[in-house]
């Protein structure tokens, strides 16, 4: 059962045209953890790695924890976190900013990590939410292989079904491991992506203010 909160984000994912590409295998958590035991057991026999040996013989298991439950576990929206959006009460019109929201995530390209920092930042309408459930959602698409630009976009995306106000900005700042430890290897770069919405797109100075705040 999926939460009301959940399909309210799949749904404008989806008419946004943001969802990640996935099909329907049908298969249910323990059939995927040995499925993917199986899997990486055969890529650690085709390495040429003891699996007898007692620091490998449980790494299948790991991974196939990892991948479902771990650093994947945002591609069942069943896992999407409780949300509390409640009535704007207070008349809060003003930039409501959470800085500095810590983000791992992995490259769909390559499996390995993305590690970065987020802001995410918006102007109430009807409706504020907890602060917290920003971080939530942050980390809820970032357990999924991502592009950074798509992640960017689906948080964005996501407030803005949540909290019924195009007035959102989102931007992601991080370091790709498949840049970083593999590939061309530079160890220095980092990737900045923004996906603005509402008077953050078309004011320059509600921008400006988004993009200077920390
Ligand atoms: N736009 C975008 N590209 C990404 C992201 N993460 C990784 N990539 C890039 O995806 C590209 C995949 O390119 P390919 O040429 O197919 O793969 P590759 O041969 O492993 O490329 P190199 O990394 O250049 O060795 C690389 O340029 C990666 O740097 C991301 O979040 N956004
Ligand atoms: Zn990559």
């Amino acid at each position: 059962m999926l939460s009301e909160h959940a399909i309210t984000v799949r749904s404008a994912l989806e008419a946004a045209g943001l969802e990640t590409p996935m099909v329907q295998n049908g298969l249910d958590r323990d059939q995927k953890y040995q499925r993917i035991e199986a899997l990486m057991s055969e890529v650690m026999d085709t390495l040429g790695l003891d699996r007898e040996d007692d620091s490998l013989n449980r790494t299948p298991h790991r991974i196939a924890k990892m991948y479902v439950d771990e650093v994947f576990a945002g591609l069942d929206y069943s896992q999407f976190p409780k949300m509390s959006v409640i009535e704007n009460k207070m008349g809060v019109d003003e930039m409501v900013t959470v800085g500095d929201i810590d983000l791992t995530s992995t490259c769909e390209h390559h499996f390995v990590t993305i590690d970065g920092s987020a802001k995410v930042s918006y102007i109430p309408k009807d409706k504020v939410i907890g602060l917290s459930k920003i971080n939530r959602i942050v980390r809820f698409f970032a357990q999924r292989p991502q592009v950074q630009e798509r992640l960017t976009r689906q948080v964005l995306v996501s407030l803005q079904a949540l909290l019924g106000t195009e007035n959102v900005a989102v931007s992601i700042r991080a370091t790709h491991y498949c840049v970083k430890a593999r590939g061309i290897m530079d160890s220095n770069s980092h990737t900045t992506t923004t996906a603005l919405g509402g008077n953050f797109r078309t004011d320059p100075r509600t921008r400006a203010e988004f993009l200077a705040m920390r």
